[in-house]
């Protein structure tokens, strides 16, 4: 295991976003965080990469690297510099040019390399944060909604790609609205709100009535 939550809790003032969340992850799962806007899953990722406290419960994570790739990348826009330096200098280990390289070309954009990042577009920009959170060879891949702003084809790509990521042993965590999106067999469903309302196979999923996308049950 290397994540396990227990009963864990997370007020702002009076209102509670989280109560009573208990679930686990293993090494090499894919777990889907879905629930409808304001169910706690981003809080559920500030959580789980330390930016946030729980007020009550316990949160055990095996010293594990964690690769992010946020919901919000808005900070591109006003960037005065290039692709290469982005993916270069943003990261601690400044990774080799070969690995730069080898992403933006997986990716499709070897050729904006040294393009200024203010000029890309939006799902340009948003491969660029994906190369720079696999450049950090994460043991954890957070995804919170990362294809927002992707074409259907790059998404297809994309998904597929992170499929290859997973059958490799990388663990992968994905935020979404619904399940019609990078949804995979054997993978699992933390289903949120404010408590957690599901959490199990997508397989075990189906079997109570849920569809792609669908609404969500007591259980
Ligand atoms: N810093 C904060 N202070 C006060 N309330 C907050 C704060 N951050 C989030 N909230 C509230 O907590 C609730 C859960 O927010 P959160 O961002 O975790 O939801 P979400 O499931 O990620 O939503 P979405 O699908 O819209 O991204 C919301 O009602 C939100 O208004």
């Amino acid at each position: 295991m290397i994540i396990e939550a227990e009963h864990l809790k997370v007020e702002y003032g009076h209102s509670v976003v989280l109560s009573d969340i208990n679930f686990y992850v293993n090494k090499g799962d894919y777990l889907n965080i879905i629930g409808p806007n304001g169910s706690g899953k981003t809080t559920l990722i500030k959580l789980l990469t330390n930016l946030q406290k729980p007020s009550q419960g316990k949160l055990n994570i095996a010293p594990v690297v964690f690769g992010y790739l946020p919901q919000h990348l808005s900070q591109s826009a006003q960037l005065p510099a290039n692709v290469y330096e982005v993916l270069k200098f943003s990261n601690a280990k400044k990774p080799a040019d070969e690995a730069i390289k080898k992403l933006l070309s997986d990716m499709g954009m070897l050729e904006l390399m040294y393009h200024p990042m203010r000029k890309l577009s939006g799902g340009e920009q948003q491969r660029v944060y994906i190369i720079r959170a696999l450049l950090s060879n994460p043991d954890v891949l957070i995804l919170d909604e990362p294809t927002s702003a992707l074409d259907p084809e790059f998404r297809k790509f994309f998904y597929a790609y992170i499929e290859k990521l997973n059958d490799n042993g990388m663990t992968i965590i994905h935020v979404t609205h619904d399940l019609s999106d990078g949804l995979r067999h054997g993978s699992r469903i933390l289903e949120l709100d404010q408590v957690v309302k599901f959490f199990g196979t997508f397989e075990q999923y189906q079997l109570l009535g849920h569809k792609k996308g669908g609404h969500h049950h007591h259980v």
